[in-house]
């Protein structure tokens, strides 16, 4: 007993590995990356953030104190007033309208990730929907971070991409970032092992969904 987040991301290392560290999030990096695949990306986060912004509805439904019903809430003001009116803007700029992102068909790596975390959420508790949503909070401000730590990274002008990082290194979503890991400390410190293992479980889909997410923008698989 006594987990925290580090033990979830060291059970399913090869994975977390994979999913930070993916082709697409170094070709991003270094600017080499098709625009394309970010283009194609760039459409179905649209979809991603919609479902996602879901899934702090239903944390909200999920909450048993005034405290998780308020973090539930400020999770879901920050993606629907923040985060997608920026995407919105963002994907103005590469040439993709609102009405465009409207009439978007789902591409399956979407479907399965966002209706994984959805199902997850129903049919457990508030810290299964947390841990099946850890990949996605944490881990873009994880892979901002190693980014930012890698030599072959350009940043400014020179990466059209630079943005994007941008986004994910502010310092807004790392404390989102931060704050999500401190809440998942407080109550992974709480779990049995047996518990944990099913935890494992849920953040090692969710974990290699998002894997398959990139891998859609560079296949731009629908
Ligand atoms: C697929 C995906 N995962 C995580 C995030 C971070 O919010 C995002 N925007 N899209």
């Amino acid at each position: 007993m006594g987990y925290r987040f580090s033990d979830l991301t060291d059970a399913c290392q090869d994975d977390w590995r994979a999913y930070i560290e993916h082709p697409f999030v170094r070709e991003l990096g270094n600017g080499t990356l098709g625009e394309g695949a970010f283009r194609h990306y760039l459409q179905q986060d649209y979809l991603f953030l919609i479902h996602f912004a879901r899934a702090y509805a239903l944390a909200a439904f999920k909450s048993r104190t005034l405290a998780d019903l308020r973090q539930a809430h400020e999770g879901l003001k920050a993606i629907l007033d923040v985060e997608l009116d920026l995407h919105i803007g963002y994907c103005r700029d590469w040439g993709i309208s609102e009405e465009d992102l409207a009439t978007l068909p789902e591409a399956r790596a979407t479907l399965a990730y966002t209706r994984y975390v959805l199902d997850t959420g129903q049919r457990g508790d508030l810290l299964d929907l947390h841990v099946a949503l850890a990949p996605c909070l944490v881990g873009y401000g994880v892979i901002a971070n190693w980014l930012n730590a890698q030599s072959f990274t350009v940043r400014g002008n020179a990466n059209p991409y630079d943005a994007w990082i941008a986004m994910y290194e502010s310092d807004e979503f790392q404390a989102a970032m931060n704050d999500e890991l401190a809440w998942l400390d407080a109550r992974l410190a709480e779990v049995t092992p047996r518990r944990f293992n099913e935890l494992v479980e849920v953040f090692r889909d969710a974990t290699r969904l998002e894997i398959d997410f990139w891998q859609m923008g560079l296949d731009r698989a629908s």
